[in-house]
């Protein structure tokens, strides 16, 4: 088959603009990247070969080779892995966007601000084989597949397109040949080369070997890295930077990790375990699959780094290596789900990593909650998702309240609870700096009653599954009800203010809770009187037993549930001046009062901002409001 032009899949296109245009700090990470691709492919002919062992063609002896041409200004990366057909060539460099593609070219769109793009998460997004075009003008791939007769040769500029020919020179695995742009020649010194391969693949557990030549120009091989499988090294040989340099393979990351945990589980099931918890989010903590991306590797063979069951989604921003003794080598991928012999590992993980996140709080909260911001929001999925480990998982969260804008544990929050309190109060919403002054919490604040501010969409599913915390019941402010009225301001009232936040007669306040209910019609699911409010004359609150407010946006912004009733309960406060005014009025005036009833929708719709929501109507809104002006100043 002659040579083939082929067209780069549009959002690929972009992403290779990008880094083609941009300059960078770290671009030597090209080598880490592909240096990473060859190892997983060495590790997958490895795993493939177990049940095939033809693939293997009589070598099994894995290797990464590096060569440079100076005269040509060329560096080779080649392996001896699985290589790539024809169409995985096509399809996986060129003509299929990878999820993170685009994702990617938008974070380093986002990140672009001082000129110089940060490439160097390039791998966490995997697309890290473009990397190549940081440091090339022009890369070719020349690659067979195991067990086939011919090879092909990719070759690119970047820009557009690619091509693709035969190539009876291929040899099993792939070659990936850079040739290096005027300003990368920086990367044909074998020193430097040396250097970077110890920096970032040292621990890769396939030799990474430099081929050199000596003083008669015989070429000579070199491994250049340590080869083998840092997991396996007693743990005191292990340096920091190591373990940094290996987190940094397996996340892609640059970041150090917050947490390094490497042990070895014995008992029922052995097994080793590197992980680590990175220090910044990963890019895919959020996207619908919700995957945990362990390692798992069996007596050192990479089996699947994409196990759901080997870790709980919530932990799923952990990252490392789990290698096991006790499970057999040629189980498939699929059974390994389902394996119980996988579930006691899980089990095991979930245990250590939330004993050493409890350990780290008690050691240093301040340092943990830099944790929690990152991952807290992950980590709280488990108090909904795992029922056995749920008031755990509730000891290490930590939440912000009314009393404390550093986030605090709800033991904290027990611990100061008012004398006479009857529970915990929570509110749920977008912002907590806006909850925080939300008039629903008035009433708490005016009897220094601490409210919880819940602002992950997560709180509004794991509140329905905690029932009590610390033997106290947890409950929405909207549902405190008469819980308030038991318990004393904080600063008796002046005789002024006594005055000024006097009650509304009850027989006026009836009757204006009964005009509002008839003005107001559907629009609400009940008028009432409360002791919620202090400052604000009223504010909107869920009926007892349906859903908050908060979780009915969340559901309709998903697209969920767009009708569902709205059937939030207008509260006003009987001690407020207007409120008291308005009862005086509808005392007096005819059912239809245009004024009462203009008031009556102008509370509503303000209520209704206060809760982030726009007016029902808003030119009847404005109408209303510059009426309420005009008289006010006349
Ligand atoms: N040396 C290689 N041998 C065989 N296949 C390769 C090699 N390098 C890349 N590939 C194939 O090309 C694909 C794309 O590589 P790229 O580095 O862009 O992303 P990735 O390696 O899949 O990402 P991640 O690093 O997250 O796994 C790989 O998944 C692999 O299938």
């Amino acid at each position: 088959m002659s040579e083939e032009t082929l067209s780069f899949q549009a959002e690929v296109s972009k992403l290779l603009d990008i880094v083609v245009h941009s300059l960078y700090s770290d671009r030597q990470i090209f080598l880490r990247e592909l240096i990473s691709n060859a190892s997983d492919a060495c590790d997958k002919l490895r795993y493939e070969g177990l049940t095939e062992p033809a693939l293997l063609e009589g070598d099994a002896t894995f290797r990464i080779r590096l060569s440079v041409d100076k005269e040509a200004s060329t560096l080779t990366i080649a392996d001896n892995g699985i290589g790539m057909s024809r169409q995985e060539l096509v399809d996986n460099l060129g003509t299929i966007a990878r999820s993170g593609t685009q994702a990617f070219a938008e974070a380093v769109k986002a990140r672009q601000a001082d000129d110089k793009a940060d490439l160097s998460l390039i791998g966490q997004f995997g697309v890290g084989f473009y990397s190549s075009f940081m440091v090339a003008d022009r890369v070719d791939v020349v690659t067979r597949r195991a067990g086939d007769a011919h090879g092909w040769r990719w070759t690119s500029g970047g820009s557009g397109t690619f091509s693709i020919a035969e190539a009876p020179e291929a040899t099993r695995g792939a070659a990936i040949t850079l040739h290096l742009r005027e300003d990368a020649h920086e990367f044909l010194d074998e020193h430097r080369l040396r250097t970077i391969v110890r920096t970032y693949s040292d621990h890769i557990a396939i030799p990474v070997e430099f081929v050199g030549h000596d003083e008669n120009g015989t070429p000579t091989l070199e491994t250049v890295n340590e080869a083998s499988a840092l997991w396996t090294r007693p743990r005191d040989t292990i340096t920091e930077e190591q373990y940094t340099a290996f987190y940094r393979h397996v996340a892609h990351g640059m970041d150090a990790p917050w947490h390094t945990v490497h042990f070895r589980a014995e008992g029922v099931m052995e097994y080793t375990g590197l992980l680590f918890i990175p220090q910044e989010r990963p890019f895919d903590l959020f996207t619908p699959e919700r995957k945990p991306r362990l390692k798992l590797y069996v007596n050192r063979v990479f089996i699947t780094d994409d196990c759901e069951a080997l870790l709980p989604s919530y932990l799923r921003f952990v990252r490392g290596v789990v290698d096991s003794s006790d499970l057999p080598l040629n189980v498939s991928r699929e059974m390994l789900q389902e394996d119980p012999r996988l579930r006691k590992v899980r089990s095991g993980l979930t245990r250590r990593l939330l004993d050493e996140m409890a350990r780290r709080a008690r050691d240093n909260e301040e340092d943990y909650l830099t944790f929690w911001t990152q991952f807290g929001a992950v980590l709280k999925e488990g108090i909904y998702e795992d029922f056995e480990r749920k008031d755990e998982i509730l000891r290490l969260a930590r939440f912000r309240t009314t009393a404390s804008t550093t986030p605090v544990s709800l033991e904290t929050i027990a611990g100061r609870m008012k004398e006479g309190q009857k529970a915990l109060y929570y509110i749920t919403g977008d912002d907590a700096d806006a909850l925080a002054r939300s008039p629903q919490v008035e009433g708490f604040l005016a009897r220094g009653i601490e409210v919880l501010l819940l602002t992950d969409p997560i709180d509004e599913f794991w509140v329905s599954a905690v029932p009590t915390v610390h033997d106290k019941p947890l409950k929405p402010v909207a549902a405190a009800g008469a819980d308030l009225d038991a318990l004393p301001l904080t600063e008796p009232e002046t005789a002024e203010e006594a005055q000024e936040r006097a009650p509304t007669d009850q027989e006026q306040l009836d009757r204006l809770i009964a005009a509002l209910r008839a003005t107001l019609g559907k629009d609400v699911a009940d008028v009432r009187a409360s002791s919620r409010l202090t400052d604000s004359p009223v504010c909107l609150v869920a009926k007892e037993g349906s859903l908050s407010p908060h979780l009915r946006k969340l559901l309709s912004q998903a697209n969920q549930s767009t009708d569902l009733p709205d059937d939030r309960v207008l509260e006003i406060n009987p001690r407020h001046g207007l409120i008291r005014a308005l009862a005086k009025r509808c005392a007096e005036a005819p059912a239809d009062d245009a004024r009462l009833q203009d008031a009556a929708h102008l509370l509503m719709d303000q209520a209704r901002i206060l809760e982030g929501d726009a007016p029902a109507d808003p030119v009847a809104f404005a109408r209303r409001l510059t009426a309420a002006l005009a008289s006010a100043v006349s």
